[in-house]
């Protein structure tokens, strides 16, 4: 199985240099044979016909798990070939398989376009082979596949054929064919390779090419595509082809009398459209809008842009980019990179700042609230605030907080952000080898996203915020860049006011971020890193300052989760100590609040059972509920209401030795 990076592209029939390239190859019916059963992509609002590409953009969970199970799967596109069915249901996402059209087209997956991040979005390019008929499904879930007979079994060139009035209908639709292909631009090389085909294509395959590009209706191409005969298919291409002509011939005159519907229009070069998004514009103006929806989506990005205030370089970036987008067919690849992009510029709080917050006579009373001792670690906290007091937009020492699991360090730091009303985000380096999580990845490189600092800026929706870079000491090294040096520069407040990540390739300025580190030990700390960091060692906790924190901190929190009171749960002193003692072998207190989380559960449950049972619908007939009252006297009365209790426990439940015992097993300190 390959896998696939975050932005890619993977083609598969042939190497065609553009769409336009593949929507005019000549690759389609010749002796096609298909599979009986096919896995069925649902497209609505657009016709696929044989010898036409289209891209189709993929939203419908069906569709995703055809395109995740069925073609992202395989090593190579080359070999896929899926049924491609239209869909009556206006709504895509009801993906009511009643509601799909009988007959559909066969095709190969010629390229999958996307992005993983930040959520999937797929695009298929797929170029229709032959119809075929939808027999029935072998399965629904979790996408269709469906037997089918396949329809088209076209003969050998039509230049032979007997049937004179076959022959007349070929005549003519090859005259106005080349008549169409005449009035279209021929330096657009899409329409010098239409003009090329005309002569080298076999004649059978005229109708559905050309019905694929000329203006038709969504019940047209499906009229076209119901053609299996093949007089029936030029006599219903045929008229198309006549009204596609006389609208150009109409648009011409109107260019040369120089009226004012052809002001309007900036350039009256008609370019062949691939014939996908719908298929309902096979042939538009350039200069022509794109799809409301589409239009509406750009102009509210666009809003977003400036709602933001971007600084200068950033909104010139924005700019250039917003104009290539507005220029660019939804359905190309580079449209999903590019609005990604935006859509990052727009959400980035270039200066939106929580408000300035620090009392620090209260700072003190806060640390205490949140956390029992640390004494050292909180006198250092409490200077660094005093200082950020006095002198605000402080470059100061960044705090690394080193010691073992559990004893506090993370909560500390969401402590200071909590005193100083900062937005608080914590970035995990442990396992980190690659510079560009730090960074961020070029654009250019496919699966770029921005880095971690970048992203989490995004998260928090705030410039000042304080990022916890949790396990610096569990930084790693790769190929692909030290990560440590990246970091460095995102802590240097000499350079971290013009920090530019790779992805967002203009500088964002974070001299306002919080940076505190934690780390278990700084033996494994890079000393470049290490020695921008002020460590401050936060010890293991005794034996005491263990129960000192449960009583205090520990156990409120736990009965508060589990959504009891102190009258119903109550730890006694040597419950508590046996399972500090017995149950937990750590120097932090993570453990020791896991099994206090254990006997919360196991006491909710028996305060729950012992709760009055909700109250019992109100009988309707009247006689059931005299036999209620002579079968039970508990039963629900609407006057008397009467808690039935099947044992109540003596609340408070007290855990002492004997209940820790028979909540949490036979301590493993014991066995040892
Ligand atoms: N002194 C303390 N007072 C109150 N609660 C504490 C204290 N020390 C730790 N805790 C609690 O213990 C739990 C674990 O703490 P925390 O996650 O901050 O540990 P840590 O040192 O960051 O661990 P790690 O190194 O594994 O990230 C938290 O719920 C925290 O509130």
């Amino acid at each position: 199985m390959c896998t696939f990076p975050d932005n890619f592209r993977v083609r598969g029939y042939g190497s065609f240099a553009s769409v336009d390239e593949l929507c005019t190859s000549n690759m389609a019916p010749r002796s096609v044979r298909i599979p009986s059963r096919l896995p069925i992509l649902l497209v609505s609002g657009g016709v696929l016909l044989p010898g036409s590409s289209m891209r189709i953009p993929v939203h419908a969970p069906r569709n995703m798990q055809l395109v995740k199970n069925h073609v992202m799967k395989r090593n190579s596109l080359s070999s896929i070939i899926i049924g491609v069915a239209a869909t009556t249901s206006k709504d895509p996402q009801t993906e009511d398989l009643a509601a799909l059209h009988g007959i559909g087209t066969a095709a190969v997956v010629a390229q999958v376009t996307g992005t993983n991040w930040p959520k999937p979005a797929y695009t298929l390019l797929v170029t229709g082979l032959c119809r075929f008929r939808l027999d029935d499904f072998v399965q629904e879930k979790p996408y269709p596949i469906a037997h089918v007979t396949q329809l088209d079994k076209l003969p050998g060139d039509l230049t032979d054929v007997n049937d004179d009035e076959l022959a007349a209908l070929l005549d003519t639709f090859k005259e106005k064919a080349s008549l169409l292909v005449d009035m279209l631009d021929i330096t657009v090389p899409v329409v010098a390779k239409l003009k090329k085909m005309l002569d080298s294509l076999p004649s059978q395959h005229l109708p559905d090419v050309f019905a694929s590009i000329v203006k038709a209706t969504y019940k047209e191409k499906l009229q076209v595509l119901d053609a299996v005969g093949l007089r029936e298919r030029f006599e219903k291409t045929l008229p198309l082809l006549i009204r596609q002509i006389e609208g150009l011939r109409l648009l011409q005159n109107s260019k040369e009398q120089g009226n004012k519907k052809s002001k309007k229009i900036p350039d009256v070069r008609i370019v062949v459209k691939p014939p996908g998004e719908g298929g309902r514009r096979p042939l538009r103006i350039v200069g022509d809008q794109d799809d409301d929806g589409e239009v509406d989506e750009i102009t509210e990005l666009e809003n977003k842009i400036k709602q933001a205030n971007l600084p200068a370089q950033a909104l010139k970036v924005a700019t250039r980019e917003l104009k290539r987008l507005k220029k660019m067919p939804a359905a190309m690849p580079d449209h999903a990179v590019i609005r990604n992009y935006l859509e990052l510029m727009a959400e980035l709080p270039w200066s939106k700042s929580s408000p300035y917050q620090l009392d620090i006579t209260h700072a003190r009373e806060d640390l205490d609230a949140d956390h029992y001792g640390l004494d050292k670690l909180k006198q250092r906290v409490m200077e660094y605030l005093a200082v950020r007091q006095l002198k605000n937009n402080l470059r100061g020492p960044i705090l690394c907080f080193v010691g073992p699991p559990g004893v506090g360090k993370t909560s500390v730091g969401r402590s200071i952000a909590h005193i100083l009303g900062r937005e608080f985000h914590r970035i995990s380096l442990g396992g980190v080898v690659d510079s560009s999580d730090i960074r961020g990845h070029r654009r250019t490189y496919i699966g770029s996203m921005p880095g971690r600092v970048v992203q989490g800026l995004r998260t928090v929706g705030t410039n000042n915020p304080l990022f916890l870079l949790d396990e610096v000491d569990k930084l790693g090294r790769s190929m692909q860049g030290d990560p440590a040096s990246a970091l460095l520069e995102v802590l240097d407040p000499e350079q971290n006011a013009h920090f530019t990540d790779h992805y967002l390739n203009v500088p964002f300025d974070l001299s306002q971020v919080i940076f505190i580190a934690t780390a278990n030990t700084t033996a494994t700390i890079p000393p470049a890193l290490l020695d921008r960091m002020e460590v401050i060692s936060v010890p293991g906790y005794t034996q005491e300052e263990k129960h000192n924190i449960a009583t205090r901190h520990l156990v409120p929190k736990q009965l508060k989760e589990h959504g009891l009171t102190g009258e119903e749960l109550q730890f006694s002193e040597e419950g508590l100590k046996s399972i500090i003692g017995r149950y937990t072998r750590e120097a932090g207190v993570r453990t020791l609040e896991r099994r206090l989380g254990a006997v919360c559960r196991a006491v909710a449950v028996k305060v729950a059972e012992g709760l009055p049972k909700p109250k019992q619908h109100a009988v309707e007939n009247k006689e059931s509920k005299e036999e209620d009252k002579t079968d039970d006297v508990h039963a629900v009365d609407e006057d008397i209401k009467v808690p039935h209790v099947d044992h109540p426990p003596n609340l408070p439940i007290v855990i002492d030795n004997h209940a820790v015992k028979d909540i949490l097993g036979v301590s493993q300190n014991y066995i040892c």
